[in-house]
């Protein structure tokens, strides 16, 4: 398994060039693509290569290996940004969100010129809520009443707990995360549109329509998934 996260970052690195500024995103499979474009930048390959972080971890790691790190404010426009995701459909939409970061993940990639995707095979679904729930990102005072009104849309959604901490995960914006599970999700942009009409919801994990290009880890080598 780390091996294609390997395989498909090491892929990855082919479409950065110089002067790029790129968005960078979360999780396990990033965290590589970021320690390899680090290392790119380090040894002089690549230059004036900025990363705008998606959280945290990918704040640190960038600083950890060497990428120069901007704000989303201090950049014209992102060309590239590069992140994992917990499932992908046949059309390309995705959930994100397992690592709670996935509200400044999407003002990035929904800006972004190009917005690539890094998963190996096991995150592909016939249709997104197969496995994973959704993640929505809640103002901490409204979670149990959103969470009584997900019920709506034929779904339970829980409050997600933190295992490092007493109490529940706190995102990187000071917020809870609800995961919900639908029973069936027919139209995920919908869905997507739908749950973030809902007062008190950040942003949620339904990321419709927005990938440009898929690249996959399998045992027979990197597949690339294309609009
Ligand atoms: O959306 C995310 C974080 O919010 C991650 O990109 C997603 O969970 C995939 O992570 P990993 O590469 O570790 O499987």
């Amino acid at each position: 398994m780390e091996e294609l996260k390997r395989a498909v970052a090491r892929e990855a690195l082919k479409f950065i060039e110089d002067d790029m500024v790129v968005g960078l995103g979360t999780g396990s499979t990033t965290a590589y693509f970021i320690e390899y474009l680090g290392k790119l930048i380090m040894e002089g390959e690549l230059e004036d290569v900025y990363g705008v972080p998606t959280s945290h971890q990918s704040r640190l790691l960038a600083i950890e290996n060497g990428i120069p790190v901007v704000g989303l404010d201090e950049v014209d426009a992102i060309d590239i940004a590069v992140d994992g995701a917990d499932e992908v459909d046949p059309q390309m939409n995705l959930i994100k969100g397992r690592g709670a970061a996935l509200t400044m993940e999407k003002i990035i990639e929904y800006r972004a010129g190009t917005f690539l995707v890094l998963v190996d095979e096991g995150k592909l679904v016939e249709r997104l809520g197969q496995r994973m729930p959704v993640p929505i990102e809640v103002i901490p005072a409204a979670w149990r009443a959103i969470a009584e009104e997900i019920e709506v849309f034929n779904a339970e959604a829980e409050l997600r707990m933190a295992s490092k901490k007493d109490g529940p995960v706190v995102t990187d914006n000071g917020n809870f995360i609800l995961d919900a599970r639908f029973h069936r999700i027919d139209d995920p942009l919908d869905l997507e549109i739908e749950l973030n009409n809902i007062p008190g919801v950040v942003e949620n994990g339904i990321f419709a329509d927005i990938a440009d290009v898929v690249l996959v880890g399998t045992k027979d080598g990197v597949r690339k998934m294309e609009r």
